[in-house]
C-alpha cells in the first residue's frame, strides 16, 4: 500500500515565543483545555516510552489521571512490562498526540511510584468493575485464553462481594517528574514551530526554539 500521497497541510496557526507561558505546566494546562474544548477523544491518552537496563525501548498508551507542578500521574500494574522497565531505568518519555489540533506535546522525565495512600485514593474513586479489573490481570504475562480471566473475575466478584474492594499490592500510580517539555505546532510547508522547556538546577525553566 502506498501512502505517499497522504498529506495534510498544517494551517491551524503558528506558535510564537511571546505567546508561551514562562511555566511549562501553565502552557500544558492551556493546551489541555484547548484539546478538551476541541472535542479530541480521550485527550488524556498518552504514549509512554520506557527503556530497560539494556536500553531496549517499549511503548504503549496509558491515561493521564491528574497533573500539577509535581508531575503527571498514571496508574498501572507494578508487575507489568512498563513497570519493570521503570524499575530498571526510571527515565521515561510521554507524548500526547493532539493531531486534530496539529499539535503534540512531549515530556521527558523520571517516573517514581506514588505513595500507597495516593494510589488508594484513586483506586477507591474507580468504578467497581475497574477495581476488579486491576485485581484480575497479571498485566503483560502470557495467559492461555480469555476464559481463564473470566473465571478468575467470577471468583474475585464472589470474594469481594461485600464491602470495599482492597487496593492490590501490585497496582498503583507512577508520577512522571518532568525535566523537559516540547510543544509542537504544525506549520505550512512542514515549517513547524517547536519550543523546548528545560528545567534548570534552580527549578526555573529555559525556553528555546527547535528547528522543525
Ligand atoms: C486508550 C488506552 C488507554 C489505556 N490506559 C491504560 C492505563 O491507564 N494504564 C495501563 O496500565 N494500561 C492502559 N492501557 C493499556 C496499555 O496500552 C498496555 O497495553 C498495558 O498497560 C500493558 O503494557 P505493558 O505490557 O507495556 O506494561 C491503555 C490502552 C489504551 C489504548
Amino acid at each position: 500500500m502506498d501512502l505517499s500521497n497522504f498529506r495534510e497541510e498544517y494551517l491551524k496557526g503558528q506558535l510564537h515565543r511571546k505567546d508561551l507561558a514562562a511555566n511549562p505546566f501553565e502552557q500544558f494546562q492551556t493546551w489541555f483545555d484547548q484539546a478538551l474544548k476541541a472535542g479530541i477523544p480521550e485527550p488524556n491518552a498518552f504514549s509512554l516510552a520506557t527503556a530497560n537496563a539494556q536500553a531496549r525501548p517499549s511503548l504503549r498508551t496509558v491515561l493521564l489521571k491528574y497533573f500539577d507542578e509535581t508531575g503527571f500521574v498514571f496508574f498501572t500494574n507494578y508487575g507489568s512490562h512498563k513497570a519493570r522497565d521503570i524499575e530498571e531505568n526510571p527515565q521515561v518519555c510521554m507524548m500526547l498526540p493532539w493531531v486534530m489540533l496539529e499539535r503534540q506535546v512531549i515530556i521527558y522525565g523520571k517516573a517514581v511510584k506514588v505513595s500507597r495512600t495516593e494510589s488508594l485514593k484513586y483506586f477507591l474513586s474507580r468504578p467497581k468493575d475497574s477495581q476488579l479489573g486491576a485485581w484480575v490481570s497479571q498485566q503483560s504475562s502470557v495467559i492461555s485464553g480469555r476464559k481463564l480471566l473470566e473465571m478468575k473475575l467470577m471468583e474475585l466478584k464472589n470474594k469481594f462481594s461485600k464491602g470495599e474492594i482492597p487496593l492490590p499490592s501490585f497496582w498503583g500510580g507512577f508520577r512522571i517528574i518532568p525535566e523537559a517539555f516540547e510543544f509542537w505546532q504544525g506549520g505550512p510547508g512542514r515549517v513547524h514551530d517547536r519550543f523546548m522547556y528545560m528545567r534548570q538546577e534552580d527549578g526555573s525553566w529555559t525556553i528555546e526554539r527547535l528547528q522543525p
